[in-house]
């Protein structure tokens, strides 16, 4: 007996409940077409993944009920096919919840099995992660925990759900329900011979190889072949990866469907007939479009790809046709360029260098040099006028100080003010370019070179951008236009250029040692005698540790920007501004 399976690895708009709908709607047709009996939508795909606080408002609980109805109606066109969908549900609705306080949270993150114009099941999530990026007891009942007022006789019911098409029992589990054991064997004890994990799992580096460990543990405790529905996408921080897989019994992997991309990717589970109970996927030649490939899984790509969606899908999503930026003849701006150009396209960006009295020859020379190459719009408005203007302005006011910040950060708030002017004029999102170690050291100009709607190297580490530049490079025209970035621009050192010979090494360590100290402190959240420890010096450490802390401020005003690491600025990281703590 064969059971044949299309995982919809699919990009919904966060909130877009009708277009969702609609989405789901065409790729039930083709699933229909293609003669599958099941197809499979990822976590929550109806309302997208995190709507966060749209949860507290009854009326997108509604909305998003409405369009499961619709769905459910719609089913009816598609005889033989089975839909599993993710939705909220709003807790009213869901009896027998007792919910009798405005503590408890609106919705469950549920799926429902949906055929021929029936809800066949609906299971709803036991496992709500609330760490990291992830805040879902804010928003879920979860369909196991006590302590939220469920009666003793629904856990029994609510905690497996395992559902029979065409003769194959499928456990059904949401995300997080397959991070730890009980969800899985208690699938299995009530009778499942597959998993079907359907999932919204943010990208973080090395996720796609994390997720398969992990399911690979699920699929040897119950000794069940599971395949793991993923959603692609980029939402505001936030990087849906697509990479579905499917396991076989033994944990080992039949199949990846390519990463970062929308597709209709068709399995096929066989149940054996010698044995009834035994299900197993059929062979990886006829079900898989990629290999299960290592080297297609390396940093680099991952990191690029990553970074391309989620520009081009915080653009998309939230209706800009183009966006701007200022280039410097930096590596941040010239790598921010060549992001900009592989997400849109090179007609829908546009770039301006603003020249000042400190700019360098080379830095306008490269700058030519690159939109050379890519074919971008390209300006050029000098700010020495308006600079002397300002100065002029405030002479009487600065009278017998020395030039200081004040005047470095003028320039940039200059040209800030003008690429503001140009986005408000010609509609383009202005991309901000900041990396991740000057977010977290403040080496950035409020209201200057802060300006900006997304910023896309904001989990990028300096001293990974220049690893970047040269692999982006290196990649020939797989990604776009070949060799983007003129090699003096990876090759010069980093300089601000907001005042004569400014380096950005004369403010803070070199980026290798403050990156590592960085690494230590944000993602190991190290002491400082643990980082002295490891061998750096300890006045570096002191500079790197109060720079973090005093800066939160920044931060908080901070474009967002998209999650590449464990811990990025942002959802990750919520400390305090006002924060008297020197521990
Ligand atoms: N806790 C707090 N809460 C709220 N606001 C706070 C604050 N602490 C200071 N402030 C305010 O913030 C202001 C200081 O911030 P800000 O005006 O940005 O200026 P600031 O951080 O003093 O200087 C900017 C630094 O970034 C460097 N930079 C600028 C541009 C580009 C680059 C680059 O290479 O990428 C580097 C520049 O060389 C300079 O060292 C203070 O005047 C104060 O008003
Ligand atoms: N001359 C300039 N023309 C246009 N934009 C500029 C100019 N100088 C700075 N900017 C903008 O301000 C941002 C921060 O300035 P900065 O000089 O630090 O550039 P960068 O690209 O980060 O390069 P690097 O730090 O490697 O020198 C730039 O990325 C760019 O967007
Ligand atoms: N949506 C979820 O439950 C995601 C949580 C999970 N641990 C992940 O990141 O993959």
């Amino acid at each position: 007996m064969t059971l044949s399976i299309c995982i919809a690895q699919l990009n919904p708009v966060v909130g877009d409940v009708k277009g969702n709908l609609a989405k789901a709607i065409a790729a039930a047709e083709s699933a229909h077409q293609q003669a599958h009996q099941l197809v499979v939508f990822p976590e929550l795909f109806l309302c997208g993944y995190a709507a966060e606080d749209l949860f507290f408002r009854p009326s997108f609980l509604e909305d998003c009920a409405l369009a499961l109805q619709e769905l459910i109606q719609a089913s009816i066109r598609w005889p033989g096919l089975h839909i599993l969908m993710g939705h909220p549900q709003a807790v009213d609705a869901a009896a027998p919840w007792p919910r009798d306080s405005d503590f408890l949270p609106p919705a469950w993150n549920a799926v429902s099995l949906i055929s021929q114009a029936q809800v066949l099941a609906t299971y709803r999530k036991q496992a709500l992660p609330n760490y990291g990026v992830f805040d879902e007891k804010r928003y879920f009942a979860s369909s196991t925990v006590m302590e939220q007022g469920l009666a003793a006789d629904h856990i029994e019911a609510s905690a497996a759900t395992v559902v029979d098409i065409a003769g194959v029992r499928l456990g059904l589990l949401i995300c997080e329900d397959a991070w730890v054991p009980q969800p899985a064997l208690r699938a299995k004890a009530a009778g499942a011979q597959a998993l079907v994990v359907v999932n919204a799992s943010p990208f973080v580096v090395g996720k796609p190889q994390q997720r398969a460990h992990i399911l690979a543990q699920r699929a040897q405790e119950t000794g069940l072949p599971l395949v793991y529905a993923h959603m692609v996408g980029g939402q505001d921080e936030l990087v849906f990866d697509g990479h579905s897989f499917a396991l076989q019994a033994d944990g080992g992997m039949v199949a990846m469907a390519p990463g970062f991309e929308e597709i209709l990717w068709p399995l096929v589970l066989i149940t054996d007939s010698a044995s009834a109970q035994q299900c197993r996927w059929a062979d990886a030649e006829k079900t898989q479009p990629q290999p299960w490939d290592d080297a297609s899984l390396q940093a680099w790509p991952q990191i690029w790809q990553a970074l391309v969606l989620a520009t081009r899908d915080y653009v998309r999503k939230n209706g800009f046709a183009h966006v701007l930026l200022g280039l410097s003849g930096g590596l941040d701006s010239a790598l921010v360029l060549a992001i900009a150009v592989d997400a849109l396209g090179a007609d829908k960006v546009r770039a301006v260098m603003m020249p000042s009295p400190y700019t360098a020859s080379i830095s306008l020379e490269d700058s030519r040099e690159m939109v050379r190459r890519l074919g971008v719009q390209y300006d050029e408005i000098s700010i020495r006028e308006t600079f002397e203007t300002f100065k002029l302005s405030l002479a009487a006011q600065f009278q017998g100080r020395a030039e200081d910040t004040t005047e470095e950060n003028l320039q940039a708030r200059i040209r800030g003010v003008m690429l503001m002017a140009l986005s408000n004029k010609f509609g383009g999102l202005l991309l901000t370019t900041g990396n991740k170690s000057e977010v977290a050291m403040g080496y950035s100009t409020l209201y200057g070179d802060m300006c900006g709607g997304f910023g896309p190297l904001k989990d990028v580490y300096k001293s990974d951008a220049f690893e970047l530049a040269r692999w982006r490079n290196s990649c020939g025209d797989a990604y776009g236009v070949a060799n983007p970035i003129p090699e003096r621009i990876i090759t010069r050192p980093p300089s601000a250029e907001l005042r004569e010979g400014q380096t950005d090494q004369d403010s803070l360590p070199p980026y290798d040692m403050l990156d590592a100290i960085l690494r230590l402190r944000m993602e190991q959240n190290q002491s400082r005698a643990e980082i002295v420890a490891a061998g750096f010096p300890e006045d570096r450490v002191d500079q790197v540790i109060r720079l973090l802390r005093i800066n939160e401020y920044k931060r908080r005003q901070a474009a967002p920007g998209p999650k590449l690491s464990a811990r990025v600025f942002g959802k990750d990281w919520r400390y305090p501004i006002t924060n008297g703590y020197r521990g």
